[in-house]
């Protein structure tokens, strides 16, 4: 073994300018495909994968060559430790070959998938069958879209998801993990990270039942004791969103105080004529105001902030791009002008100013100090954006009230976006994890997958499932092999930070009302973490934000206060149970 360090040290800066090269090949042909879904696309994409993967191959088996125990320097102890792990490049090449194909092949069918009604119209799920998910208030027209869509674009997935994992999970033992799960989770370097997680979620389960109880008891007003039972799970086609992961769609349903303040900043946008370049321009603007980086030119130029008209197929999730050459940095958005999409453009911007804030770090360390991080620092910025106070001073509310009916339905519009996503954000990647070590076979995905959904977010399917569909598919991180308990990680700590950075502002009052636009000081904070990237274990990023080195749920806690109070009463008011112990009751099918 080579205990060499200054022929590490020049190893790595070898690795360090090819590695640019190579990356932005690769994402060039990525972003190529994905604003464009042709075979050709498709074609160029594969072959820049797999030159970045030779690459990987090559200079992973290099890295391997060190004995790291006496180096001097922990970032190149840091960096080579990361090379060593070659990920997918360490499939025999035939094998690698199949694994991109598959990937390319999953992500396609998801993103091409649309719905078609007996007269011949076809919808896609961007905008159409979000739109009807989020607007219609027909039982039968939301069984059509979300049955459809799990039709379309879960079924057809299953064999090769199950091809998928098993290929997964050969690259990960080859790299010396017992599974591909085992593997994701070392990405957060915590050694009681399924214990924390665990803990993160009793804590804040009796928060969820009481949503869950309250917007049960709203859904059974709107729909009636056919599709409702007090108490038993709910329908997961009621929700407001085509996975029940966000439910905001459904705050005029459970809207506790309708005569006080609107929190919907939409009529306003549309009355207003915003569009998608305003709505980026708006959150270019609140992060340069806390002192952080603008947009670089080329963002503007070159991202694609708008569904395409000229007939391309694109791939429309979300998405913020590194080019990994510290100038090309680009969001490809299907934008369309709602409050729910100007969260989602500080979302993707929160990626794009962390790729700048960490630009100048070797190649290794360009990423969040965890996952976590990664999704939360668009998400924070999205907290003070969303008071009322702010968007009234955006001109996007026209007045703002600051009484108890008020507080109460703000704190309730966030509630359902960021409490009810936690058991979501926690399933998925239990699901995941369990499909990768073994405990659930492919004969038992739809089931296995259906017994979480009742067990954490007390939901059941509107109609019979079996083991012909495969639900999980029609969720778009598992056929395009994204891990998801990063959002768990990032609902969590972004309200840390966010109640750091409202004490780095010298915002007074209560959590839920902090606004840090303009604030330097916390804009410094933030900024100084992101620079980090992935150079140091994230316990010291927390540190360097929060005071100490953990996740917490207090901060999230005490930010909906006034409301989990509230919801307490409300709900021992209408003697509603927390749960669903008649968990095996099914809601009542027309056809
Ligand atoms: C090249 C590349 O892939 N880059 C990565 C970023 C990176 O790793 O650098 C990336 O852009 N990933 C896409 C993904 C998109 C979105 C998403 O999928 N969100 C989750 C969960 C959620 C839900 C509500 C919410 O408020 C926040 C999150 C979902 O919708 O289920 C869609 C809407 C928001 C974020 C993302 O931005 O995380
Ligand atoms: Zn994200």
């Amino acid at each position: 073994k080579n205990t060499d360090e200054l022929d590490a040290k020049a190893f790595l800066a070898q690795y360090n300018s090819t590695a640019e090269v190579v990356f932005n090949a690769y994402t060039e042909a990525s972003w190529a495909y994905n604003t464009d879904i042709t075979e050709a696309n498709k074609e160029t994409m594969l072959q820049k994968n797999l030159e970045m993967s030779a690459h990987t191959l090559e200079y992973g088996l290099k890295a391997r060559q060190y004995d790291t125990t006496d180096f001097q320097d922990a970032s190149t102890k840091r960096i080579i430790k990361k090379l060593s792990d070659i990920e997918r490049a360490a499939l025999p090449s035939d094998q690698l070959k199949e694994y991109n194909q598959l990937l390319s092949t999953m992500e396609t069918k998801y993103s091409v998938a649309e719905v078609c009604r007996e007269n011949g119209t076809c919808h896609p799920l961007d905008p159409d069958l979000q739109k009807i998910m989020a607007e219609s208030r027909d039982y039968d027209e939301l069984l059509f879209a979300w049955k459809g869509w799990r039709d379309s674009a879960g079924k057809i997935l299953r064999q090769d998801y199950k091809r998928y994992v098993e290929l997964a999970n050969k690259a990960a033992t080859l790299n010396g993990h017992t599974d591909n799960g085992a593997f994701w989770r070392s990405l957060y370097e915590t050694p009681t990270f399924e214990q924390d997680l665990e803990a993160l979620w009793k804590e804040l389960e009796p928060l969820y039942l009481n949503v869950h109880a309250y917007v049960r008891r709203a859904l059974y007003k709107k729909y009636g004791e056919k599709h409702i039972n007090l108490k038993g799970p709910i329908p997961a086609h009621l929700l407001g969103n085509m996975w029940a992961q966000t439910w905001s769609g459904i705050m005029d349903l459970v809207m506790p105080y309708p005569h006080a303040t609107q929190v919907d900043a939409t009529p306003a946008m549309v009355a207003q004529g915003w569009n998608p370049i305003r709505m980026f321009q708006e959150s270019d603007n609140f992060f340069t105001s806390l002192g952080l980086t603008p947009m670089p030119q080329e963002f503007w130029n070159k991202s694609m902030l708008e569904k395409p008209s000229d007939g391309r197929k694109v791939v429309c999730h979300a998405s913020a791009w590194d080019f990994y050459n510290r100038k090309d940095f680009r969001i490809k958005q299907c934008t369309v002008v709602t409050m729910d999409d100007l969260i989602t453009v500080h979302h993707e911007m929160g990626h794009v100013q962390y790729f700048l804030q960490y630009k100048d770090q070797p190649v290794s360390f360009r990423d969040g100090a965890n996952p976590g991080f990664h999704e939360a620092i668009g998400d924070v910025l999205a907290l003070s954006v969303s008071t009322p106070k702010h968007l009234h001073s955006i001109g996007l509310l026209d007045k703002v009230e600051s009484n108890h009916e008020s507080d109460i339905n703000f704190l309730m519009s966030m509630a359902l976006d960021k409490i009810a996503f936690l058991p979501f954000g926690y399933l998925m990647d239990q699901w995941r994890w369990k499909v990768f070590d073994g405990r659930i076979p492919s004969s038992e995905y739809n089931k296995e997958w259906w017994n979480l959904r009742l067990k954490y977010q007390g939901l059941c399917p509107p109609v019979t499932r079996t083991e012909d569909d495969f639900d999980p598919g029609a969720k778009f991180h598992i056929p395009a092999n994204v891990p998801y308990v990063r959002y768990f990680v990032s609902f969590v700590i972004q309200f840390q930070f966010h109640k750091a950075l409202c004490q780095a502002a010298n915002q007074v009052g209560p959590l839920h009302t902090c606004d840090i636009y303009k604030s330097k000081e916390a804009g410094k904070l933030l900024g100084d973490v992101m620079k980090l990237g992935f150079s140091k274990p994230w316990p010291e990023a927390m540190t360097m934000i929060t005071g100490q080195p953990k996740m917490s749920a207090q901060p999230l806690m005490e930010y909906f206060k006034l409301l989990i109070d509230w919801l307490e009463e409300e709900n021992n008011k209408n003697n509603d149970i927390r749960g669903w112990p008649e968990y095996d009751w099914k809601p009542h099918m027309s056809n």
